[in-house]
């Protein structure tokens, strides 16, 4: 008998954030705030002999369009954890391009292991663990915190434990586009990019989703991350009316409202995506 277990983690749009340096990967992270999004990555794990992450990318109706091996940040909560397992990541949104995938494949990766091997980390163990891989690894600051729920929410302290994190939820639906990767390690690994964002950085959690989507805007402006590609983007929408910013960290632009779609669509594949009513989750363990 072969046991899996399956667990899925939302991904989290970043609209805007600051870092804060703690001294343990604990209380290191970000406040900001952002969108958790319905898509983000599906892990499957069984119990193998030694550690193995296999990345899958896959189209709108769930075919292989890439696979990759190994995954860092993976991998060290199977060393942490003292387990080995071949755990699969599945994501249809592209990585490394501001969606939060490295924090959701955490996620669901160590709620994953946690059910497969009995190891009783429940929901608090799996995100204190995610959070220091992630840290750890510099791949992202603040989407472990923000993955541990759904909808358009705002982080006011680092971390996961103990900091006040608001969740306002909405129907509405979000446009996302991605011209590519925007390495996280290389921005929030360097501390001249860190003093631009953090003097750009809007003190106040927004009251509404418009609230959101001007705050972020106006800290996408004020970052100087903003490139070509995006500002052509970005412009399209202004003249349409459509509110719309760049996706931390990645080349992309999210917008919403009437239009969103239609006017990303003239850049590039668009993503259409809901804001998510509740964050990682284990799916099933079964026997086969
Ligand atoms: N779907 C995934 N499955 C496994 N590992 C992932 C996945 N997404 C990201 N990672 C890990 O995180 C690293 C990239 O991190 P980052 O640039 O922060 O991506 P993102 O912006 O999508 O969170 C990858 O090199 C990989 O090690
Ligand atoms: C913006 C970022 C530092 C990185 O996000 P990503 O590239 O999606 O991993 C995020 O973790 C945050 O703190 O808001």
């Amino acid at each position: 008998m072969v046991r899996t277990a399956v667990a899925f983690c939302p991904g989290h749009i970043s609209g805007y954030f600051k870092k804060v340096a703690g001294e343990t990967p604990e209380t290191t992270g970000s406040l900001g705030a952002g969108i958790v999004v319905d898509e983000g990555v599906r892990v499957t794990a069984s119990a193998a002999d030694r550690p193995c992450v296999v990345i899958r990318q896959v189209d709108g109706r769930g075919r292989t369009l890439s696979e990759s091996t190994g995954a860092p940040p993976v991998e060290y909560l199977m060393t942490e954890l003292g387990v080995a397992a071949r755990v699969e990541t599945t994501c249809h949104l592209p990585i490394g391009s501001g969606f939060g995938l490295s924090a959701a494949a955490l996620l669901a990766s160590a709620t994953a292991l946690d059910a497969l091997f009995d190891l009783g980390l429940g929901r608090e163990g799996v995100a204190a663990l995610a959070h220091r891989a992630e840290v750890v690894h510099n791949t992202g600051l603040g989407d472990v915190a923000a993955c541990q729920g759904g909808g358009v929410v705002c982080r006011e302290g680092p971390g996961t434990a103990g900091a006040r994190i608001t969740r306002v939820m909405t129907d509405e639906t979000v446009h996302a586009l991605s011209f590519g990767p925007l390495p996280t390690p290389e921005v929030i690994g360097s501390p001249e990019q860190l003093a631009r964002v953090a003097a750009a950085f809007p003190p106040e959690c927004p009251r509404d989703f418009a609230e959101f989507f001007s705050f972020s805007r106006a800290f996408a402006e004020k970052s100087g991350l903003v490139r070509p590609e995006v500002r052509a983007a970005l412009d399209a929408c202004d003249e349409a009316g459509v509110p719309a910013s760049m996706t931390m960290l990645g080349l992309g632009v999210f917008a919403a409202g009437e239009g969103a779609g239609e006017v990303l669509a003239g850049f590039g594949d668009v993503y259409p995506l809901s804001v998510a009513e509740e964050g990682f989750r284990l799916v099933e363990v079964r026997e086969s």
